[in-house]
């Protein structure tokens, strides 16, 4: 008897993987080079695109009966100026679905290198396939093709991150990051590194170069001291108030300084050890709410290493709202012994600011 959800867990891997390839190749062209030194943010937006096309296609061919909720969608590529992109995408998206990555299932989806070349017009509508706007009930994917967009064009962290949602719950996340470290005792090393997670049946991390190079993801039930516990915030002090965060620290009497990256990285982070609080608050007046694709991964890799997730306020996360994740009460995870200790700081900090 096979176990729930393999089959969306092999093709989000595959179409994760690939998607992966696209956007290191963008990279390493495009940014790399230094075509890009300026920030101009079209190599991004192309890899953007083109890496939703990617997984849309795969995900098209090996559940035509699923929506999609994804980031991106094609308006800004359909415009008369953006010719170039469409050209870039074309071959982008084509070159990632024609890798030749046996996995014994590729007719099946679609890819591989006897795949149908897909044309710029099809292309652009598998885009839009990810147009659905979520909801409370069945079956949906939330896809994020590049989370930390800034990370990217930086040559930090981003990650490509895909999760199956059914009523509500996320039952499977893949988050694919290419430029993680694989150890992080060795930050030098060997960098590029997909996580896995399904509801029920544990998390593990394996090497994007080698996908039979596997760990599992557990917490040792001991929790580590606090002196040696580090917030894993974003890098953007826009998307999360480290100000808020210097708070948290002293009220938790931390001692390390935070481990700040971009994207889903962090969750990834968290699962397998280092830092131990994700932390997100929102910057005052921002009117900003978190988006499902920017948590889904996430939130079920790091509960299947054995850590919880909540907002501030110790509410679970709904992913049944729409795109959102509704009203933005910011978000803790950890592991599970210091939660309530998290949530008592989170009270005495906003007490404190509003002194
Ligand atoms: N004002 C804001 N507050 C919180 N998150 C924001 C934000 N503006 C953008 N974001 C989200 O923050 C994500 C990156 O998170 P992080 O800062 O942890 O790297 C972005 O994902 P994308 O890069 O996919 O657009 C974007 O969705
Ligand atoms: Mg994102
Ligand atoms: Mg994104
Ligand atoms: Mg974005």
């Amino acid at each position: 008897m096979s176990l729930a959800f393999a089959l969306e867990k092999r093709v989000a891997i595959s179409a994760v993987v690939r998607a992966c390839s696209l956007t290191s190749a963008v990279f390493q062209r495009l940014v790399k080079n230094e075509t890009l030194t300026k920030g101009d943010k079209s190599p991004v937006t192309v890899a953007d695109f083109s890496a939703q096309a990617v997984v849309n296609s795969i995900l098209a061919n090996a559940f035509p009966a699923d929506p999609i909720v994804g980031e991106e969608d094609s308006a800004d590529l359909r415009v008369s100026t953006a010719e170039q992109l469409r050209t870039h995408l074309t071959s982008l998206a084509n070159d990632a679905l024609h890798l030749p990555i046996r996995t014994g299932e590729d007719a099946a989806w679609g890819i591989g290198p006897d795949a149908p070349v897909r044309s710029t017009d099809e292309l652009l509508s598998i885009i839009d396939r990810g147009n659905h706007v979520g909801g409370p009930s069945g079956r949906m994917w939330a896809l994020d093709p590049i989370d930390g967009t800034k990370g990217f064009l930086r040559g930090g962290q981003y990650a490509v991150c895909l999760a199956l949602i059914v009523d509500s719950v996320v039952q499977v996340g893949v988050m694919g990051c290419p430029n993680l470290p694989i150890s992080s005792a060795n930050p030098d090393g060997e960098r590029g590194c997909i996580f896995v997670a399904v509801r029920g049946q544990g998390a593990e991390q394996r090497s994007l170069s080698d996908l039979s190079i596997r760990t599992p993801l557990i917490h040792a039930p001991v929790l580590p001291p606090l002196s040696s516990i580090a917030l894993l915030e974003s890098l953007e002090a826009a998307h999360s108030s480290h100000s808020f965060s210097d708070r948290l620290s002293k009220h938790l009497g931390l001692t390390a300084s935070p481990l700040r990256m971009d994207s889903q990285a962090k969750y990834a982070c968290l699962a397998r050890g280092e830092g131990g609080i994700y932390f997100r608050m929102p910057v005052k007046g921002s009117g900003y709410r978190e988006k499902i694709w920017d948590h889904a991964s996430g939130t079920v890799l790091v509960e299947e290493a054995g850590a919880i997730v909540s907002d501030s306020r110790g509410e679970p996360l709904n992913f049944g709202l729409g795109i959102t994740l509704g009203e933005n009460n910011g978000i803790v995870a950890c592991f599970k012994g210091i939660h309530q200790r998290v949530l008592d700081a989170v009270t005495k900090a906003q007490a404190e600011e509003q002194d």
